[in-house]
């Protein structure tokens, strides 16, 4: 049996990106950039105004006020060419417009007064530049701006629009091919009969594989019999990664390893000294990962988040996989367990201190307390603590705070 530590190393030396693919620059959002992207051109592209209101010659408004003849008008999208503000004139100026020629400064709207559509008067004093945005100011021509690695948020697309790129070099999401096992199982549905349960294993894996940017494929149900598993495996092991739920403990049709081994799958480990999660393995077929996941529903859940979304996460070029953690103050007391523990915990801030209590019954059988759970305490194994210890918990999902 490998300690956790073991088995999230083994996984993640053994896992890397799948390769790249060009997609529309709005489906690249939360992909990773597989190119280092130039500037094409300075941004901004040319001097512009930063305000609504009169460009002028600082020259020209030693004191003020002053009074200006106006001699054009530059809403923002037209050229400024052929436009020049001569000595004792301004141009009237949109923000965004394109600075004319002999103007060194704007003036905002609000510090002036129109006296009619031909004069204006500058009263505020006026500083060489002000309210200019200069050419290149932002982003330099040739500029190496973004490196490959880099993850895709908004304001990255922004500046690949604004370098001209409709569609962008990333990583690709690899196609998760899932596959639940047991005879018990029917397809969500349908109504259960005697001894039969919903197969939800299957949705929730699916679900949080795209939750972790990569796409699923669901395969359906193996049943307890050599050629059904064989026939959906092969199908299975065709994907950029496997993931199987449940078979895989010591029952007496628990199949899963020995067909995947038949099929040529090498394993890497088959149990981990966790709770939950014992029965849990990890094998490679032509390098490509296979995860083999208990069928406790809780059990699969937090096996999928400790082990398989961080290397579904580097697959995707990810170079920060796991999701952070943080320590918290014990509002209960711990017993000592054999195996290092996941438990589903909740968290509560009181100021700048983290709180932390059960979610609930934490037997493996019980969903009820994923729902109430916003963290995960890893607790070492034989380790007791008391109420008022701190302990390291993993946040799970995005943690926002009411506003
Ligand atoms: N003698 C032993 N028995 C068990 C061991 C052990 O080490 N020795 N380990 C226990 C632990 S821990 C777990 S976890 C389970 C894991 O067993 P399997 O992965 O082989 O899964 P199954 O026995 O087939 O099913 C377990 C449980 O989960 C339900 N299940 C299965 N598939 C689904 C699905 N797709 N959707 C929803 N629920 C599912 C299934 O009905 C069972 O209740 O083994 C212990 N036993
Ligand atoms: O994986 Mo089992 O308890 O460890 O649910």
């Amino acid at each position: 049996m490998v300690s956790f530590d073991d088995a999230l190393k083994t996984i993640l030396d053994n896992v890397s990106s799948v390769g790249t693919e060009q997609v529309p620059l709005v489906e690249a959002v939360g992909q990773v950039l597989a190119e280092a992207v130039l500037a094409p051109w300075d941004l901004p592209l040319w001097d512009n105004s930063a305000m609504d209101g009169y460009a002028v010659r600082r020259e020209d408004c030693h004191s003020v006020p002053c009074r200006l003849r106006v001699t054009g008008f530059l809403p923002a999208g037209v050229s400024a060419e052929g436009i020049t503000v001569q000595p004792g004139c301004a141009v009237r100026i949109m923000t965004g417009a394109p600075l004319p020629d002999g103007a060194d400064a704007v003036v905002p709207v609000e510090e002036t007064d129109e006296t009619s559509g031909e004069q204006v008067t500058i009263r505020e004093p006026v500083a060489v530049g002000q309210h200019i945005r200069r050419r290149g100011e932002d982003i330099r021509r040739g500029e190496r701006i973004l490196e490959a690695g880099t993850v895709l948020r908004p304001s990255e697309i922004s500046l690949l629009a604004s370098c001209g790129k409709p569609q962008v070099a990333v990583q690709r999401r690899p196609v998760v091919a899932i596959l639940s096992t047991g005879d018990e199982l029917v397809e969500v549905g349908t109504v259960p009969g005697p001894g039969q349960i919903i197969n939800s294993n299957t949705l929730a894996l699916a679900a949080a594989v795209r939750e972790a940017g990569a796409i699923p494929r669901v395969l359906g149900i193996a049943r307890d019999n050599r050629l059904s598993h064989l026939e959906l495996m092969r199908q299975g092991l065709a994907a950029d990664a496997l993931i199987t739920s449940a078979g895989i403990s010591a029952g007496d049709r628990d199949l899963v390893r020995v067909v995947l081994d038949e099929l040529g799958v090498k394993f890497l480990f088959w149990k981990v000294a966790i709770k939950p999660g014992k029965p849990t393995a990890f094998g490679l077929f032509e390098g490509r990962p296979v995860f083999c996941l208990p069928g406790n529903p809780v059990a699969s859940m937090v096996t999928f988040e400790e082990f398989v979304r961080p290397a579904l996460l580097k697959m995707q070029g990810r170079r920060k996989v796991l999701r952070p953690t943080l320590r918290a103050t014990l509002r209960e007391p711990l017993k000592p367990g054999s195996r290092m523990r996941f438990l589903r915990v909740a968290l509560e801030r009181e100021g700048e201190r983290w709180y932390v209590r059960s979610a609930g019954n934490q037997e493996t059988g019980i969903l009820r307390t994923s729902l109430a759970a916003d963290a995960v305490a890893l607790v070492p194994a034989h380790t007791a603590c008391a109420a008022g210890d701190e302990i390291t918990v993993r946040l799970l999902g995005e943690q926002l705070v009411a506003p």
